[in-house]
């Protein structure tokens, strides 16, 4: 057996050219969405993530404006830009580029955004919305496999999923999605025993622990669908690197039933629910209908 591949390139394409006719409908009625990211420090992966962020933002229509602060800047004058954006009525989202560095307490600027415009989904209130089933900004990656998977199964009810990995952007809000459409959720991790034995009896896996290749092709059930969450910059030989996901991908494209390739599966559906959540946040702020479609 070969598994399909889910294309999430092609996906968020997609999803981008739809959001882009419901940025143009707004525009045409003198709404523009517009969306913040902050960066601090120079780490060169997420410098490239800001600067897609901010052309796929701008390429949809929306207004995009970027912060970059040195990697020293003192936590207080953090919170006092996103006060500032907090009260830009301009500024439907606003996102904070992670990792921080270390003399940053992370969870105090996430705090400290607007929960309406947190359209990373990381703010307290909207974990705690989530967790309990109510509307929430949801974080995107996961909204972004949920978007996948759905496409691809329809109905997600009653399948048995196992998210390997229990980090508070991915494995923990993946979990609740999962959940809200009926599956029975395992969260598994570095220290679940027999790991191998609870991932084999999962319909959906979606690896998200940050090791490259760690789950294995026979660690599969056959048939299963496979989501690689896992963006792990390997070396290459000959001076080179190349990325690869959580797992064993030419393993487990024998075995899986469906599967997403790294790059080009999950990757750029980060960047898409970003703007459909950043068009989300926008017709909430107007008191406008939700676009269909684009929150669970
Ligand atoms: N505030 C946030 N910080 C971070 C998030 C996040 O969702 N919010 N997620 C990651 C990084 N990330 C977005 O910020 C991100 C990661 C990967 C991709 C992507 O398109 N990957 C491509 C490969 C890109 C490459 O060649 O390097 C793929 O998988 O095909 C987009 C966004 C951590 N920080």
């Amino acid at each position: 057996m070969t598994a399909t591949i889910l294309d999430g390139k092609a996906f968020a394409a997609r999803l981008r050219q739809r959001i882009a006719g419901d940025v143009e409908r707004l525009r045409a009625d003198g709404i523009t969405p517009g969306l913040a990211v902050v960066l601090v420090g120079e780490d060169p992966a997420s410098a490239v993530y800001v600067r897609n962020k901010g052309r796929q933002t701008r390429e949809v229509g929306m207004k995009s404006v970027e912060h970059r602060l040195d990697a020293g800047v003192a936590q207080d004058a953090l919170l006092t830009l996103i006060g500032e954006l907090n009260a830009d009525a301009s500024i439907h989202g606003i996102l904070v580029q992670l990792p921080l560095p270390g003399h940053i307490d992370s969870a105090a600027v996430l705090d400290a955004i607007d929960p309406a415009k947190d359209v990373d989904g990381f703010h307290v209130l909207n974990v705690g919305r989530l967790a309990t089933g109510q509307k929430a900004m949801v974080p995107c990656t996961p909204l972004g496999c949920l978007m996948m998977l759905r496409d691809h199964h329809g109905s997600l009810s009653g399948m048995e999923a196992v998210v390997v990995g229990r980090s508070n952007i991915v494995g923990k809000p993946m979990a609740q999605l999962l959940l809200g459409d009926d599956c029975t959720v395992t969260v598994a991790h570095s220290r679940t025993r027999d790991l191998t034995g609870v991932v084999r009896r999962a319909d959906i896996v979606v690896a998200a622990v940050g090791r490259p290749g760690m789950v294995q092709g026979d660690w599969i059930k056959p048939g299963a669908t496979v989501i690689d969450v896992g963006i792990n910059r390997v070396d290459a030989g000959e001076g080179k690197t190349r990325l690869v996901g959580d797992v064993d991908f030419d393993g487990a494209v024998r075995v899986a039933g469906a599967i997403t390739p790294v790059p080009g599966g999950v990757g750029p559906m980060t960047i898409a629910c970003l703007l459909a959540n950043t068009l989300t946040a926008c017709c909430r702020a107007h008191g406008l209908p939700e676009p269909e479609g684009l929150t669970p």
